[in-house]
């Protein structure tokens, strides 16, 4: 769902955000402040802006930062906001407004954090055969969940004979939402983006193999390299290195998120996603007459109703079923998955202290 790198083929700034920023500019809101105690006052605050295996690249008011992971530090993903004490030591990590990651239910230890503090999520489908309200729903649900502001933005408008009709359709699943028709391959019409990538603002990309994404994420960070050129370092290789989970700055001030982790991302323990994508329906099923309406032949269902009435669209109910079965069921397959592979790493542990006691004899 994130562009692929090996896709990004431009001149585009691959490399994370090194050069120094303001607190502001790296997206520093009045809400992390509130959190820092009497005592951390003093200690300075850094973003991660690029996650390896075993340390993460830090960028705060003073350049960057390196820091070793080390197992006594919570789980920490790119975007998050750290502490550190005046000797550099790991002090504190920061609530996040916003969290994308990969749930199975009942199995909190295992969850696998793929980005923190995204304001924004482009979910980029196209106007071509890509289209799809329900595929819409799925990544609204998604960003929902993740406590990220979504904006749609179709793409291939100048493959469409009416944008402005498909534009419509999207607009109909809630009149707050907002959407975007762009031709990725003018890059001028960059600028319908350009409102939610300035200074302090970080974005993240969604959407289907081939809808554009990485001709968007291009444009955005081409222009980066032409106005603040010079903060790549080119490898031995004379190659732009990147690493795979990293924050990168875009030519409007803002930072563009990049992993591949938000493409694979799946419904799963997403209910309040879900619901909160489907207000409507929500709001509805208070009004059922029994609390564990299904919305079929019930008597007193509200939901029903509502499509009787025209009010609600069938195919509205019917997504907002589907998807809430999908979560539910990939949280399961999941569980179960993380259960297994724990249960195979417990045997190779136990075969290979046998083997230890076996060889000392
Ligand atoms: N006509 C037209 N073609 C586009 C537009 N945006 C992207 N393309 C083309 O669509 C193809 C796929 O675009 P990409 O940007 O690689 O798509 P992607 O979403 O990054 O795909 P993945 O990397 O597989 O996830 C490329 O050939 C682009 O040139 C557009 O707005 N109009
Ligand atoms: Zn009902």
């Amino acid at each position: 769902m994130c562009p692929d790198h090996s896709k990004i083929t431009t001149d585009a700034n691959n490399q994370p955000a090194s050069k120094p920023m303001t607190l502001a500019q790296l997206g520093w809101r009045p809400f992390f402040g509130q959190q820092i105690t009497l005592e951390q006052w003093d200690f300075p605050a850094l973003r991660v802006v690029a996650q390896h295996r075993n340390r993460l690249e830090l960028l705060g008011e003073l350049g960057p930062v390196d820091l070793e992971l080390t197992p006594n530090m919570p789980a920490i993903t790119v975007g998050d906001w750290l502490q550190l004490s005046p000797e550099g030591r790991f002090e504190a990590l920061l609530e996040r407004q916003s969290l994308f990651r990969r749930k199975a239910a009942g199995s909190k230890v295992a969850e696998q954090l793929i980005a923190a503090n995204v304001d924004t999520l482009f979910i980029v489908m196209s106007l071509n055969d890509d289209f799809n309200l329900s595929r819409v729903e799925r990544y609204l649900s998604l960003a929902n969940e993740a406590d990220a502001e979504p904006v749609i933005v179709l793409t291939k408008a100048d493959l469409c004979a009416d944008p402005d009709a498909m534009k419509r359709q999207v607009q109909g699943l809630d009149p707050l939402l907002m959407v975007e028709t762009i031709n990725g391959l003018d890059a001028a019409q960059i600028d319908k983006l350009l409102p939610w990538c300035g200074s302090g603002q970080t974005v993240a990309f969604m959407g289907s193999s081939g809808v554009g994404k990485s001709t968007l994420v291009n444009t955005l960070l081409g222009g980066a390299v032409q106005e603040t050129g010079g903060i790549r370092e080119d490898d031995s290789k004379g190659r732009h290195t990147t690493t795979g989970r990293s924050l990168h700055p875009m030519a409007q001030g803002g930072l563009l998120l990049d992993t591949p982790g938000m493409r694979e991302l799946q419904l799963a323990d997403c209910d309040e996603g879900v619901n909160a994508t489907f207000a409507d329906i929500t709001a509805l099923a208070g009004q059922c007459r029994f609390g564990d309406c299904q919305h079929g032949n019930e008597p007193g269902c509200a939901v029903q109703a509502a499509i009787d009435s025209g009010e609600l669209e069938p195919r509205r109910l019917t997504s907002f079923q589907k998807l809430m079965r999908e979560q539910a069921l990939n949280s399961a397959t999941l569980a179960q998955k993380r259960a297994k592979d724990k249960a195979f790493q417990k045997h190779i542990n136990a075969t290979q202290s046998q083997a230890r006691r076996f060889k000392k004899g």
